[in-house]
């Protein structure tokens, strides 16, 4: 789905990634975790075919940058971002048609066919927006929108899912909706590989199955949550000891208890 090799980006003269490896096969869910700054975006950046390395070679869906149209590359991706530029009070179901075509706006000329309209319903389903479906956009909450633009990404059976801080200001209820869908999501398409960037360890869904670690815009560890999940390694990645514990799947960031002044 995704390969990247030797992968540096250097802006002003400063290397914001420096030598990323990552491979990313079918049915893999990435997590990308970094504190701030660290490069999370600048990679899902070019995983998302929207920016190109300074060196090194990126592959999205075999396709390698710089040799592709890359138009034609992101209708095979899903990019949820957060900030989604909208403006007119389209509705819900507006909104989700819209991925479609991957336009900001509708297209006003072109009616969509039958099928389309019937997908768009169905991802509305899944994501648990249906009662929603009517609402404007503008009404909508946070963890709502979300949701939406998740459904939005989806219309084009993308192959692969990018999440940019999915999660960030929802309250408690809609990050966990949020989540669960996105482990429905999963469950039901098998194929599907997706990468998601927080800086949360409380927002990366059951279904995580791999994460990269990134530090000053260097892989610090990547592969089988398992392995990279740990104490150690998240501490390193933050620069700060944290303990991580998992539970039922989910996981649980504390900073490691102070010790007790020496009398
Ligand atoms: N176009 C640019 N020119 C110069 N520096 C940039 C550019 N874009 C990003 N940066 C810098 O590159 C570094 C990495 O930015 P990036 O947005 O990828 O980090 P991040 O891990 O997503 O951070 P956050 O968690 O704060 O969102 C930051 O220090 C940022 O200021």
């Amino acid at each position: 789905m995704l390969r990247t090799r030797g992968v540096d980006v250097v802006r002003d003269g400063r290397y914001l990634l420096r030598g990323i490896d990552l491979t990313i096969r079918p049915g893999e869910h990435w997590a990308l975790l970094g504190p701030n700054g660290a490069g999370k975006s600048t990679l899902l950046a070019l995983l998302g075919a929207v920016s190109h390395p300074t060196r090194g070679e990126v592959d999205v869906l075999g396709r390698r940058l710089g040799r592709v149209d890359v138009r034609e590359l992101r209708a095979h991706l899903g990019h949820v971002d957060p900030r989604h530029p909208l403006r007119s009070p389209l509705s819900v179901r507006e909104v989700v048609l819209t991925g479609h075509a991957g336009t900001i706006e509708p297209d006003l000329y072109r009616k969509p066919a039958p099928e389309t309209v019937d997908r768009a319903e169905l991802l509305i389903a899944t994501l648990g927006m249906t009662a929603l479906a009517d609402a404007p956009w503008t009404t909508l909450s946070q963890g709502e929108r979300g949701r939406a633009l998740i459904a939005r990404a989806l219309m084009p059976s993308p192959r692969l899912l990018l999440l940019d801080e999915p999660a960030t200001g929802l309250d408690l209820t809609a990050r966990e909706l949020l989540l669960d869908s996105l482990d429905l999501l999963r469950h039901q398409h098998p194929e599907l590989a997706s990468v998601l960037v927080t800086h949360h360890l409380e927002e990366l869904p059951e279904s995580t199955t791999h994460a990269l670690l990134l530090r000053g815009g260097e892989r610090v560890a990547a592969g089988p949550v398992e392995r990279v999940m740990t104490t150690e390694l998240i501490s390193e990645t933050f620069g700060h000891p944290i303990r991580i514990t998992r539970h039922e799947g989910r996981w649980t960031a504390r900073a490691a208890a102070r010790r007790a002044p020496e009398r």
